[in-house]
């Protein structure tokens, strides 16, 4: 029979023109806005009505959708939501979503077609949209973690993104909930059995690690394509005992579809604990293990279980980014530059500042970029040129600047003006000095969270001898002068010698 739905215009806009497909919770639609000349969207209609319902139910749907946008906002992982409302002839709650044309987790899962490499990479990538949500959003000045509560292959989408390649999106944040407040409903259980914590079948209040032993089953079912855990009978009673009681099949019984790294069997049955205290407490410990074994296993020694420690600067100090590797020497530069994390204090934004990292105890002087993703990537591979300039009076002052050239790209500039009355700055242009060397840490505007990847920029040594000379005449003037002027007499320099920094920049490539 053909759905009543179809060609239906909801909120004077949505079009809705296919079936995408339907699941315990509503029914996926593709649709046209017409407000926007027809660009395709999803819609999802949910399966209750709010029709003569408590005004309750009606915020509290209002409230989710709006989570869901301001959550699609915050990770490139979590799928955009856009619009909501409510179907006026029956009070059907639907919101639209940006369309993603793509294939279900679920689908790839049964047709064999994961690798290692790509398993790890969607795992990452759903792990830093989980990651992402539970860290919360705001809500009237106060964080608000949001538990996702239906972790499952058909609840991630994958799609091929000119840039970034894979991208895996999560769906229906929070709708879970929505239906489980839903006084109506004769359930008092909202989400899929064979993914559900056993805190969660319970109906306890949940936390981030229900999500992660929802993960852990979802991980599992990646690795060998069955779920770990399997019921008697196909009934509430039947998982809510397999959940509690019942141990995960092991992964030498469940046939992998390739060799697992112990790290990561270990990391999996460790989701899957029955204990929530036994379970990864966050998922960042479990991106960490991911981004390791990521790393090119020709460049690294044996990896092991061993906990690294990305910290995130907090306050307006700026201590370093601390990274304690297991071993001296064992992780990459690569590795070490995914795990470093844009810090809290700094906006999502194209910005330019300094910031020593700490690796394996030692402080290495860096610059954080961030730019958007296209722009990265087009910085992969360059021709980098450093110059630095000094000025003692009105103030003393260092202007840092760094090319990043490509032949077909151009050249972008990174410039950072130091004041050189701050002891720390001088602290920093001494360490450039001595070691010879800086990173530069380039963040996509779109996937914030860790960089994205590390330059190491060499400096010549007679600039090298120079920033220690800068050092100590720094510290020891005592000239107060004025800074902007001094800022604006630095520029003046490098608009200056701009032009042959491009000239040598091109002649050497
Ligand atoms: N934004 C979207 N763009 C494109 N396809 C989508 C989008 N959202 C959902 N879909 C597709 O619509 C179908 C139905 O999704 P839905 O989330 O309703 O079902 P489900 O996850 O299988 O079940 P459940 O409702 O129990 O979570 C799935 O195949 C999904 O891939």
């Amino acid at each position: 029979m053909r759905d009543p739905n179809l060609n239906r215009i909801l909120a004077n806009r949505y079009q809705l023109q296919q079936v995408l497909g339907a699941g315990a919770m509503g029914q996926v639609y593709l649709a046209h806005d017409k407000l926007l000349g027809g660009v395709p969207v999803a819609v999802k209609l949910l399966s209750i009505s709010i029709h003569n319902k408590k005004l309750r139910v009606q915020e509290r749907f209002e409230q989710e959708a709006k989570t869901c946008a301001i959550l699609g906002q915050k990770s490139i992982h979590i799928v955009r939501v856009m619009d909501y409302g409510v179907v006026e002839e029956n009070g059907t709650p639907f919101y639209v979503m940006e369309y993603l044309k793509g294939k279900n987790l679920s689908d790839v899962i049964r047709n064999y077609a994961l690798s290692l490499p790509r398993f790890l990479s969607i795992g990452r990538q759903i792990s830093l949209g989980l990651e992402c949500a539970h860290q919360g959003i705001p809500v009237d000045g106060k964080t608000y973690p949001i538990i996702h509560r239906d972790i499952k292959p058909s609840n991630v989408l994958l799609i091929q993104d000119n840039s970034l390649g894979e991208l895996a999106k999560l769906l229906d944040f929070g709708i879970a909930k929505l239906l489980q407040a839903d006084s109506s409903q004769t359930r008092y259980y909202m989400g899929t059995f064979a993914y559900s914590s056993p805190e969660q079948m319970e109906g306890s209040e949940l936390t981030n690690r229900s999500d992660i032993y929802s993960l852990g089953v979802m991980l599992f079912e990646m690795l060998t394509g069955n779920i770990p855990i399997q019921a008697n009978t196909d009934s509430f009673g039947g998982w809510f005992k397999a959940h509690h009681y019942q141990p995960p099949r092991s992964f030498e019984t469940s046939e992998p579809k390739f060799p697992i790294p112990p790290q990561l069997k270990d990391l999996v049955m460790s989701c899957l604990a029955k204990a929530p205290s036994d379970r990864p407490q966050n998922v960042s410990e479990i991106i960490k293990v991911f981004t390791l074994l990521e790393q090119p296993r020709d460049r690294s020694l044996p990896l092991t279980t061993q906990p690294i420690t990305p910290q995130t600067p907090s306050s307006g100090n700026e201590p370093a980014n601390t990274i304690v590797a297991p071993q001296k020497g064992q992780l990459t530069t690569d590795a070490i530059c995914r795990l470093t994390r844009w810090p809290q204090n700094k906006p999502i934004a194209d910005i330019v500042f300094p910031q020593s990292i700490q690796i394996n105890d030692e402080e290495s002087p860096a610059l954080w970029v961030m730019l958007s993703q296209i722009e990265v990537n087009k910085r992969l591979v360059n021709r980098t040129y450093n110059h630095f300039l000094f000025i003692t009076s009105p103030s003393p002052m260092m202007l840092w600047i760094t090319a990043l050239h490509h032949r077909a790209y151009g050249t972008k500039w990174l410039t950072y003006y130091l004041d050189l009355k701050n002891s720390q700055n001088r602290d920093l242009i001494q360490s450039i000095g001595i070691k010879g060397y800086y990173r530069v840490l380039l963040f996509a505007r779109e996937t914030p969270q860790y960089a994205s990847s590390c330059l190491l920029i060499h400096v010549a040594s007679s600039q090298g001898i120079l920033l220690q000379q800068w050092y100590l005449l720094s510290q020891s003037s005592n000239i107060h002068g004025d800074v902007q002027l001094s800022k604006s007499l630095l520029k003046q320099e490098y608009e200056k010698i701009k032009p042959q920094i491009l000239m040598k920049l091109e002649a050497s490539v």
